[in-house]
């Protein structure tokens, strides 16, 4: 896939989910003007996570926003979701504006450098709506996103710029995991907004 002119309706997965990158949807100075603005506003908190049966913190920080203070249990930990920052809820909109889905909130992660990223997962928590749409919206340095089919073990990765839109949907969650490889070639920070749909009751 050209990265300088993606087609946003292209799948990225050959299988089994959706995936779509929009590239950048915003100006770079706008890219930055958030990414500065998010690192100093938002709630940023360590996360924590069960290793061998070890509750060890990250150097990764998380913040959660929603509609509702939500309680949201991550990595073994349970967090309410605090009420959207102004920034939040323009880049909710313009998620939702560009891939036609809703949005009722946010699991916000700060990369202080390469060094720090995710190792596999999905997000198929109880309470997020299953196969529901995630947007996540990437500011800061550009990393790589790496997919890892359940079953056959097939990659796909792609590289998330500075203002871009990547969304997951169909039933990318219940057949791939995904990661951020960490790196020691970055030593800058990003910011990631990954807006989810909470399923009450
Ligand atoms: O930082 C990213 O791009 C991925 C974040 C992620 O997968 C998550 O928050 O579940
Ligand atoms: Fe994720």
């Amino acid at each position: 896939m050209d990265l300088f002119n993606p087609d946003p309706l292209s799948n990225l997965l050959p299988s089994d989910g959706i995936v779509q990158y929009y590239g950048p949807v915003m100006t770079r100075a706008r890219a930055d003007h958030y990414c500065k603005k998010l690192f100093d506003t938002l709630d940023w908190q360590p996360d924590t996570a069960l290793i061998f049966g070890k509750l060890i913190t990250t150097s990764r920080k998380v913040a959660w926003y929603g509609n509702e203070p939500y309680a949201y249990t991550y990595s073994g930990a349970t967090k309410f979701a605090l009420p959207w920052t102004e920034e939040l809820l323009e880049l909710k909109s313009l998620a939702e504006e560009r891939s036609g889905e809703t949005f009722n909130s946010c699991l916000a992660n700060l990369y202080h450098s390469g060094e720090e990223g995710m190792a596999w997962h999905s997000d198929a928590e109880k309470m997020l709506r299953k196969d529901g749409a995630i947007a996540s919206m990437s500011f800061g340095a550009e990393r790589k996103f790496a997919f890892k089919h359940k079953q056959t073990q097939q990659i796909i990765s792609v590289i998330l710029q500075t203002g871009s839109l990547l969304i997951m949907k169909g039933t990318t969650q219940t057949h791939w995991l995904h990661r951020l490889p960490p790196t020691t070639k970055i030593k800058t920070l990003r910011v990631n907004l990954t807006f989810r749909t909470i399923e009450k009751g």
